[in-house]
């Protein structure tokens, strides 16, 4: 008999391979074959003004958004020490009020998305709780990281790279469009036993 498939997809690559254009278009395809699914979760996206970058911001699968970092001063009261990134200041309650209902743990629920596990969303103290009860549970998951700097991850994501039940997908420019027909491949599969 095949091995059970993994049941958590981590996808992982440098900035700007394509992580979340895979995710977003294996979810089209599997919600065209499987139009039933419930699906739960969010990504991130570009905030853009002018052709500049002035931050991100979360989106869930339903279709509502909010920030989650931004370079743009006025949005942050100075009176507020805000945790940073680079250039952008971080948002944790806006992420926390979008991403964390996301989250919870139903059995209702065919599959969650979490694009990303990045350093901007574990700013806040109960996001990785939340993915880690995702990843313990028992329903399939397809989840952004990045790639460990100078050769070390942020230490969540080093706990979500080592899960025993974790399947890691690294992205090259080379290998993506594989990939995602590997990765559509084994949830289409776990989606059919649901
Ligand atoms: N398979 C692909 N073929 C062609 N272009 C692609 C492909 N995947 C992604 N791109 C393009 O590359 C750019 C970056 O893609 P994307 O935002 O998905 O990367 P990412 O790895 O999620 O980035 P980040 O690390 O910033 O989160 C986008 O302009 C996207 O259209």
């Amino acid at each position: 008999m095949a091995a059970a498939p993994s049941r958590c997809l981590l996808v992982t690559g440098p900035p700007g391979v394509g992580k979340t254009t895979l995710v977003m278009r294996v979810l089209e395809t599997l919600r065209s074959s499987h139009p039933h699914l419930a699906v739960r979760g969010f990504y991130t996206r570009e905030v853009r003004e002018n052709g500049e970058r002035v931050g991100f911001e979360v989106v869930t699968l339903d279709g509502r958004s909010g920030p989650l970092a931004s370079s743009r001063i006025s949005r942050f009261p100075e009176s507020v020490r805000w945790p940073t990134v680079g250039k952008y200041k971080v948002d944790v309650a806006s992420l926390e009020s979008l991403a964390l209902p996301e989250l919870q743990v139903k059995e209702d629920t065919d599959l969650f998305i979490i694009d990303e596990v990045g350093k901007m969303e574990l700013f806040s103290s109960a996001f990785f709780p939340a993915v880690m009860r995702v990843m313990e549970s028992n329903i399939p998951v397809l989840a952004t990281i990045p790639l460990p700097r100078y050769g070390r991850d942020i230490p969540g994501v080093a706990r979500l790279r080592n899960h025993p039940g974790a399947d890691v997908f690294t992205l090259n420019t080379g290998n993506r469009d594989t990939m995602r027909e590997s990765i559509y491949n084994q949830l289409s599969r776990l989606m059919q036993k649901r």
